[in-house]
């Protein structure tokens, strides 16, 4: 299925042409980058079984997960970016202040240039062309590296680019370590990684050596709390979701349960119940389970089940070779366990018993930051606690995976779990230089600014300390500091004449 990669010797010459292509302004044109979008929307339009196939032989995922989660998900993505693109990349004034008013303030948002983005296997299209979406908004040229694990995925990537998109804006490098290890010796504009804590560290390092920014979209096992005011049913129906779409191969998916002890019996009852419902006796034959990567990844959760001193409750069962993993659900696991040793990236649900939700955020917080955190209460004052006292990089109560999607808000980890966002008007963000710029008339040299020329005087400093002041707050049980009392009646004034002054000059010298 999966067609030749790109050359490593050929990588070069694409991206020439892609700073030929930034180099020649067509990008700086908002029209332009409307046009871009465009064509991204209809490639996915256009192409929707084509993909729901290739996300099929991939990951063997079912239609609905396909369509629903991440087409729909990358559409909608790009959609955002074309209907906003005007507004986000408009010249901003900063807020009035009258000192630097007269200098025009600006800051203008500028493309950052030839940036890269590598994508990884579970998502190969929202993580890939949702990212790319921002970077064309803001104007940028782009090398696309999706994932070499998702072949066929990857395979219509580099199909479809060329045909609907301006080659010399975007173009797609195909392969695995040989070819991204070429593309990060290069500087980049932005590098916006997405994929596990392990290949970041090489990327973060080989992009230190060229001083290029980077966008880390990382994972780490993202944990659920399921508090005793939850609801029950509710909570164990979206949990198993959230863990077993994409046989559990999510960014944001429910890695591990800390469940209130008092509620732990009901609460597995309502898992059995919601499993039978969702997989029948054998979910082997299930229509609704995608498969995982490759037997290699397969073999990895295996090892990981195999060597659990946890009560594997359902499921249980790995074929390899089929690259198949039962839902999963494995009680009285200790944090030492096998399956809190890493990111479980599979439909593996462990759940630790904790007393209190106290304890559970004592656990979470012994550990890195996740990526996202979800509790499940009714009860307002638990889930304000959870989310005051903990840290990551979202946070949401009762429900799962859905946040990513939700327009508006930024996507993305703290400390181990990522740094930077990807979505919406944030992605647009990550792409974009702000630029300070300021345009200072003459005129101004005639009344405060002339007194920072040499030679020094006490009277120059004592006159711009004038216009130079600060008020800071007092200090609790104090008063307030003042550098020095500014005289803004007559500050304006002079501001004023100068300003009419130069206005008149200007007038009479034209006429
Ligand atoms: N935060 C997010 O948005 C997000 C989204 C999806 C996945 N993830 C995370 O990604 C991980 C799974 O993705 P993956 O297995 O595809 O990640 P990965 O790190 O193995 O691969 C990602 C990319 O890096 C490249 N790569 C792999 N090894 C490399 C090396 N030695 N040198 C240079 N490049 C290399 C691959 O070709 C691929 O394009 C999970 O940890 C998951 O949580 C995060
Ligand atoms: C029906 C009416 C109404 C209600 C409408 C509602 C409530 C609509 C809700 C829609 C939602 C919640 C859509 C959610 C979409 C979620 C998506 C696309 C999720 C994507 C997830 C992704 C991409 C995750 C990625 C993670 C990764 C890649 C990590 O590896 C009313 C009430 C409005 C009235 C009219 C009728």
């Amino acid at each position: 299925m999966s067609s030749s990669s790109t050359p490593v010797e050929e990588i070069s010459k694409i991206r020439e042409a892609l700073v030929k292509g930034f180099a020649s302004g067509k990008t700086k044109n908002v029209q332009y980058r409307k046009e871009q979008l465009i064509h991204l929307g209809y490639l996915l339009h256009e192409n929707r079984d084509r993909f729901v196939e290739t996300l099929a032989t991939d990951l063997g995922r079912p239609t609905l997960e396909a369509d629903f989660l991440e087409i729909n998900g990358t559409i909608s993505e790009v959609q955002e970016a074309y209907k906003n693109v005007e507004k986000w990349s408009k010249p901003e004034s900063p807020p009035f202040t009258l000192n630097w008013f007269f200098m025009r303030p600006k800051i203008r948002r500028e493309p950052k240039g030839v940036v890269l983005i590598i994508g990884p296997f579970n998502f190969p299209l929202w993580c890939l062309l949702g990212p790319l979406a921002g970077a064309i908004a803001a104007g940028n040229t782009v090398a696309l590296k999706p994932s070499e694990m998702s072949s066929a995925t990857a395979d219509l990537i580099a199909e479809l680019i060329p045909k609907y998109l301006d080659p010399e804006v975007v173009s797609v490098v195909k392969g695995g370590i040989p070819q991204t290890s070429k593309l990060i010796e290069y500087p980049w504009g932005h590098i916006c990684y997405t994929g596990s804590q392990r290949v970041a560290k090489i990327i973060g390092t080989a992009a230190a050596q060229s001083l290029t920014p980077v966008t880390f979209e990382l994972g780490g096992k993202s944990p659920v709390i399921v508090d005793k005011s939850a609801d029950l049913k509710l909570a164990a129906r979206r949990i198993l979701w959230g863990k077993c779409a994409n046989a559990g191969q999510i960014c944001v998916a429910p890695d591990y349960l800390l469940v209130l002890r008092e509620v732990e019996e009901p609460f597995i009852k309502e898992l059995r119940a919601v499993y039978n419902s969702y997989f029948g006796a054998n979910p082997a034959k299930s229509d609704s389970l995608s498969r995982i990567i490759s037997p290699q990844h397969a073999a990895r959760i295996k090892k990981l089940v195999d060597e659990t001193k946890g009560n594997i409750i359902t499921g249980g069962e790995v074929d390899v070779d089929q690259r198949y993993v039962a839902p999963t659900i494995v009680r009285d696991v200790a944090n030492d366990d096998s399956l809190m040793s890493e990111e479980i990236f599979g439909p593996v649900l462990p759940i630790i018993p904790v007393d209190s939700v106290d304890e559970a955020i004592k656990f979470i917080n012994s550990r890195d930051h996740p990526l996202v955190l979800y509790i499940f209460a009714q009860d307002r004052k638990v889930k304000e606690k959870v989310f005051a006292s903990t840290n990551s990089g979202g946070a949401v109560a009762n429900d799962v995976v859905l946040h990513p999607a939700a327009a508006g808000l930024p996507f993305g980890g703290v400390g181990a779990s990522g740094s930077g966002y990807t979505t919406g008007k944030w992605g647009f963000n990550t792409f974009t230089h702000f630029r300070a710029t300021l345009d200072v008339p003459g005129w101004l040299d005639k009344i405060a600014l002339s007194h920072r020329f040499p030679p020094y005087t006490d009277k120059k400093l004592a006159d711009l300390k004038k216009v130079v002041s600060y008020k800071l707050p007092p200090r609790p049980g104090t008063h307030a500091v003042t550098a020095s009392k500014r005289r803004w009646g007559l500050w304006t004034l002079l501001a004023l004449l100068a300003a009419v002054g130069a206005l008149l000059k200007k007038r009479l010298g034209s006429s």
